[in-house]
């Protein structure tokens, strides 16, 4: 079943057009990344869905409750951890959970002012925030930007305990190994549009994706026209070849290989990683 499903989605800022009719579903559980480079869209997308930023044309359908951490939340620094608590839970006409705020290390920061807490006990806190009320839907922007690896891992950790919980997330990001990490689907935004959607692995194997080929052969071979792959010159007696069809570019060296009775000593293949695969479609110009 569907938890969030977007249709056609458009928005423009003046004459400034940011989304041009996006559409995209999200499954009840799933975790999905909202992609993009600066300004491709993500927050404007995240806050149209949250009910905070008006939209042009377009559908949408939420099935159950949300919660919501901003990309820049912030409290007033005197309240206190614990009074933020109380005064989210009154709202959400709740009891504050103590064993919750042991799970999510808020615990110990509970007689702390907002304004001492570091950036990565913040984010901790808007997290648990968004959590009071037990909603079905969290909408998380950018939920480890400016952290320290220990604290982004720490919070990785939890966002999968809310995902083990069955909780369907959306999240905006740009870092592609915490999308790796946390998420079944993704969607990135270019010029105002999907440029792409599927799983982390789909992204990888999607087409475009280049392989570099190195093979080191017997003896000096003669590289003619190649159809499948770019010869792009020899490096340390590897003859380097750039391809996006792998197989057909092993068979045609092979070929070549046997045609001018040169053995084919070794081949090592490198691939895209997820990274650059998502800075080529984010950076690529319209095709
Ligand atoms: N309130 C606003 N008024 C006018 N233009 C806006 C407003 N908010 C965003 N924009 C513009 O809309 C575009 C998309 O911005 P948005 O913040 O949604 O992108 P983003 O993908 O979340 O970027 P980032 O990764 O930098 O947070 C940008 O060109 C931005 O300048």
């Amino acid at each position: 079943m569907k938890a969030i499903t977007v249709k056609n989605l458009q928005k423009s800022y003046g004459t400034n057009t940011v989304l041009k009719g996006i559409s995209f579903s999200v499954n009840q559980g799933e975790s999905f990344a909202l992609l993009g480079v600066n300004g491709a869209g993500k927050t404007t997308t995240l806050e149209i869905l949250e009910g905070i930023r008006c939209y042009d044309e377009g559908e949408i359908q939420i099935k159950g409750k949300i919660g919501v951490q901003l990309q820049s939340s912030s409290l007033q620094g005197n309240i206190k951890v614990i009074e933020a608590i109380r005064l989210f839970s009154k709202w959400n006409g709740c009891k504050v959970d103590a064993e919750y705020l042991n799970r999510l290390g808020i615990d110990q920061l509970k007689n702390k002012q907002y304004k001492e807490l570091s950036t990565g006990q913040k984010r901790r806190l808007h997290l648990a925030l968004s959590m009071i009320g037990n909603p079905d839907i969290l909408f998380l922007d950018e939920p480890t930007a400016g952290l320290d690896v220990e604290a982004r891992v720490q919070l990785h950790e939890e966002i999968n305990c809310l995902k083990d919980q069955g909780k369907t997330i959306l999240l905006a990001s740009h870092d592609m190994t915490e999308v790796e990490q946390l998420c079944d689907g993704i969607a990135i935004l270019k010029d105002g549009e999907i440029a792409f959607i599927g799983t982390t692995q789909e992204l990888i194997l999607s087409k475009h994706r280049i392989n570099l080929l190195q093979v080191s052969f017997s003896s000096d071979i003669v590289i003619e026209k190649l159809n499948s792959c770019t010869y792009m010159g020899t490096q340390e007696n590897y003859s380097l070849f750039k391809t996006e069809n792998l197989a057909d570019c092993l068979v045609e060296i092979s070929q070549l290989a046997i045609a001018q009775s040169v053995s084919i000593l070794d081949i090592k293949t490198q691939q895209d990683n997820l990274e650059k695969r998502f800075m080529d479609i984010a950076r690529r110009v319209k095709e």
